[in-house]
């Protein structure tokens, strides 16, 4: 296998469409959540296309996200002073990998090692950069997640 026979993430998952679908259904139970729902009361009507084109740009998909909405710098400023409790961030997690399953993205164990990797790494991010007294670089590039250590056997 070479690696120009790996599909990316966004292609495994399904792409743009399959992405959207899962943040719709994600922020569909994000509203209602007693413990998350509160931070985003005020959310944009898009919040969730937004997020299917970041996720998209980190899987390997087109930037959009850093072409449209402004890229890294833009999606930090919107998690200062959020102040998210360790609680908050391990809920979102279960609420997205709920989405996730009720979508249907790809199950087998190489897609979604590498998906609760990036999520797992990406909340934790946000929750360290969300905190009052944090001072994160304010600009960087979209971080661009793969497979890691367990690609997709093709024999
Ligand atoms: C992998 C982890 C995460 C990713 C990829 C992510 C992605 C994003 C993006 C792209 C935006 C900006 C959307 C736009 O362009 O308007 C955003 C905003 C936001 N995120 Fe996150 N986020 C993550 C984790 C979290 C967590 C753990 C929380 C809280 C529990 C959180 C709370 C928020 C809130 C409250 C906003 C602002 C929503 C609004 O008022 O419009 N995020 N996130």
């Amino acid at each position: 296998m070479t690696n120009e026979t790996v599909p990316t993430l966004y292609e495994w998952a399904g792409g743009a469409e399959a992405l959207e679908r899962l943040t719709e259904a994600f922020y569909t139970h994000v509203r209602k959540d007693d413990l998350v729902g509160p931070l985003f009361r005020h959310m944009d009507p898009d919040h969730p296309r937004y997020v299917a084109m970041w996720l998209a740009e980190v899987f390997g998909g087109p930037d959009r996200y850093t072409k449209e909405r402004g890229g890294y710098s833009h999606m930090l400023s919107m998690h200062l002073g959020k102040a998210i409790t360790e609680p908050q961030r391990r809920r979102w997690v279960n609420l997205l990998m709920d989405a996730a399953d009720e979508v249907g993205l790809p199950d087998d164990p190489e897609f979604r090692a590498a998906f609760a990797g990036y999520i797992e790494w990406g909340t934790r991010l946000a929750l360290h950069n969300s905190q009052p007294d944090a001072k994160p670089a304010t600009s960087a590039p979209v971080p661009r997640w793969g497979w890691g250590v367990a690609p997709p056997y093709q024999p």
